[in-house]
């Protein structure tokens, strides 16, 4: 049994869950609680406890010493969950309209109980279902631009920043990304989940290209050496929750102090296999243009809320003696920016090929649309890693983008 006073690990089940709440004093001890388990990520349990009469809720998200995903033979840090709740309580100092509130957490017990967010729906199926979202761009700018900045050198104080780095080395988590987004796709690897139909076409496009792979090479290098700020380190559309008017960004269990152009690659790179699926999801050719419109706006709107926030948070909080000369926060920008197209390329490959795809894709039933999507997805990925450095502005992105559906 899983108690606050022990401390000692075990994985929750729906009752544990409720003793465990109510410990925690979150519910009265004679409340009649009901509790579930919704976690339909890759990796951990999640848990949401209720009191039916009152209507209150809570979340408990609880890691498993393994991948969920792959099973017990997949060994997995429980300190993840650590690095979880203290990335979301950053988060939330920073920007608390956009992030879960943290109730409780529990390094031993590796839970994380947080904010029910479930009149909200995962962007993931909000999208597919074609649903429009009037804030999200500007929302999801507006956070990426406050929490890269503020955990950066050019917002934090630069001895601070070194101490909070240490709290976030996040080895474990960083090693799948390294494996499952920069190198297994580029190889004929025992992970990839490929469609044999589709084998002959990865073979040629990727893993015959030497040159390809060189540029892959720079963007891992980046992804490992440049401890530019804490980032997310998975901010895939199943990240984000969303409401008619609000956003809030769950699951920062990858955080760790990367590159600032990796959380929004990832985004990007998500809304862009949604605009793919489109294709074959709205046969309507009206409804899809609008929406596949709809999708590319929100790649051009995120970037410019990013930028333009980023730009005002350099000139009225800068750290550095050097952010007042002329060219330096375009430097930045720039180099942010075509890092972002990188990881965007390397992010939608490796959602078509490697192992854990999108819904967005998986979901076509017809094999043949489903690979005719895969092979578009994976043309367009590879001409942003190879080429990320002639798309010079966000315009010239979506364009390349618009070229492919
Ligand atoms: N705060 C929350 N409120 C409501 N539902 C949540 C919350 N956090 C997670 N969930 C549900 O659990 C699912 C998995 O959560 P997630 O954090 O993505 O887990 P994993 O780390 O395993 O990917 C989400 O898709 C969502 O349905
Ligand atoms: C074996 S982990 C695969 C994949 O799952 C993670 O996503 P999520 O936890 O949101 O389901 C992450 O993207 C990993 O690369």
């Amino acid at each position: 049994m899983t108690t606050v006073e022990q401390e000692i690990y075990e994985p929750l089940n729906i009752e544990t869950a409720i003793e465990l709440s109510k410990n925690l004093q979150l519910f009265d001890h004679d409340d009649h609680l009901t509790s579930e388990e919704i976690g339909d990520g890759n990796l951990n349990l999640v848990f949401r406890v209720k009191n039916e009469h009152s209507g209150k809720s809570v979340i408990i998200k609880q890691a498993l010493p393994y991948a969920k995903v792959v099973g017990s033979s997949w060994p997995l840090t429980l300190d993840r969950a650590r690095i979880e709740s203290e990335s979301l309580k950053r988060t939330y100092q920073l920007v608390p309209k956009f992030t879960p509130k943290v109730y409780f957490s529990n390094t031993n017990l590796a839970v994380t109980v947080m904010d029910d967010l479930s009149d909200f729906t995962i962007l993931r199926k909000g999208l597919i279902a074609g649903n429009i979202y009037p804030n999200l761009a500007k929302d999801i700018g507006h956070f990426l631009a406050h929490t890269l900045f503020f955990n950066s050198d050019f917002g934090l104080n630069q001895q601070e920043k070194k101490v909070q780095s240490s709290r976030f080395i996040n080895p474990e988590l960083c090693k799948i990304t390294e494996d499952l987004v920069f190198t297994d796709p580029f190889y004929d690897h025992g992970t990839n989940n490929i469609d044999e139909d589709l084998k002959p076409f990865v073979s040629t496009m990727l893993w015959e290209d030497q040159s390809l792979k060189l540029e892959v090479a720079t963007l891992k290098k980046a992804f490992l050496t440049k401890g530019e700020t804490l980032v997310h380190g998975d901010l895939h559309t199943g990240s984000i929750f969303v409401r008619e008017e609000d956003t809030v960004v769950i699951d920062p269990e990858f955080a760790f102090y990367g590159p600032m152009g990796f959380d929004i690659g990832a985004f990007i790179a998500n809304i862009i296999l949604n605009y793919l699926s489109q294709q074959v999801h709205l046969r309507n050719q009206f409804q899809r243009q609008e929406y596949q419109q709809y999708l590319l706006n929100i790649i051009d709107e995120s970037w410019n809320a990013f930028s333009e926030e980023f730009t005002s948070l350099w000139n009225q909080y800068p750290q550095d003696v050097f952010m007042n000369i002329d060219g330096y926060l375009e430097q930045t920008l720039q180099e942010i920016f075509k890092d972002t197209i990188g990881f965007a390329g390397c992010k939608v490959i490796r959602r078509m090929i490697g192992l854990a795809g999108v819904e967005d894709v998986e979901c076509i039933s017809n094999q043949a649309d489903r690979n005719k999507v895969k092979k578009a997805a994976l043309t367009l990925g590879k001409k942003l890693i190879v080429e990320r450095s002639q798309i010079a502005t966000i315009n010239e992105l979506v364009k390349v983008v618009s070229e492919h559906a």
